[in-house]
């Protein structure tokens, strides 16, 4: 049975990770308005958009925040945040739709998200990814993790330092499969489980991409932040 150690740097790392993690959180004005606000698709649409908005900001100073991210260059930096939004949006919402959080938050982001005008095609796979990231009961650390492991994905379009990429997203994936022996010693496939909710991240990545262009498509707008980080015209 192999000795899982965390070392030192390790354990600074996640505590980096953790601390940027919930540091970011989406403000709580954009939170309140959720739960006051009357219903009606378009409401519920220009919330969404606000929430939405809010978590590209809220990404953006999380992924600034990641050990190594801001040494590598600038335009990979660039293309990480285009490539990686949207799956860590979906992992970010996962997670506070999967709390139970006690303002009722969670019930009524799910209601709003369920009458937003959104097509049943998108909507059943994202709540059945929703559901499958609840069920694993992921600690902060492990959320933290894997988000910032979507982020280092190398391969994402436009990434010229590959290799720096992949180095960078190797350290965050070693200290990922220890924290997994450690946190979960009766679940030895936790690790590979997590990982593979990666893959159901980028199923979802294309979803989002013909969401965006039906909601285009009947004359739905979006903020300038999104347009741009999702090439939006
Ligand atoms: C805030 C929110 C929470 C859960 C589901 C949805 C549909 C949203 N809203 C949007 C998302 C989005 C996201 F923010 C996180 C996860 C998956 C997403 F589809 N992307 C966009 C892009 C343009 C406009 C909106 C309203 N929008």
């Amino acid at each position: 049975k192999e000795k899982v150690e965390i070392t030192k740097e390790q354990r600074a790392l996640i505590k980096a990770i953790l601390d940027a993690y919930n540091r970011h959180q989406i403000p709580q004005d954009v939170t309140k308005k959720l739960l006051q606000e009357q219903y009606s698709a378009e409401e519920n649409f220009l919330l969404l958009t606000e929430v939405a908005t809010s978590q590209v900001q809220v990404l953006v100073e999380f992924t600034k925040n990641i050990p190594g991210f801001l040494s590598l260059d600038r335009e990979d930096q660039i293309a990480l945040l285009k490539g990686s939004a949207v799956e860590a949006m979906f992992l970010r919402s996962a997670q506070v739709l999967s709390k139970k959080m006690p303002s009722g938050y969670t019930e009524v982001l799910e209601e709003r998200i369920r009458k937003s005008g959104m097509s049943e095609e998108f909507m059943t796979p994202m709540f059945n990814f929703y559901k499958s990231i609840g069920e694993l009961h992921m600690t902060q650390d492990e959320q933290a993790l894997l988000t910032t492991i979507t982020i280092l994905t190398p391969d994402r379009p436009y990434v010229k330092s590959h290799e720096a990429v992949e180095r960078l997203q190797e350290t965050m994936l070693d200290v990922l499969r220890k924290l997994c022996v450690l946190q979960h010693p009766q679940e030895p496939q936790y690790f590979a489980r997590l990982l593979g909710r990666l893959t159901e991240l980028r199923t979802l990545h294309h979803y989002h991409v013909e969401m965006l262009t039906s909601w285009k498509t009947n004359d739905h707008k979006f903020t300038p932040l999104l347009c741009e980080i999702w090439d939006v015209q």
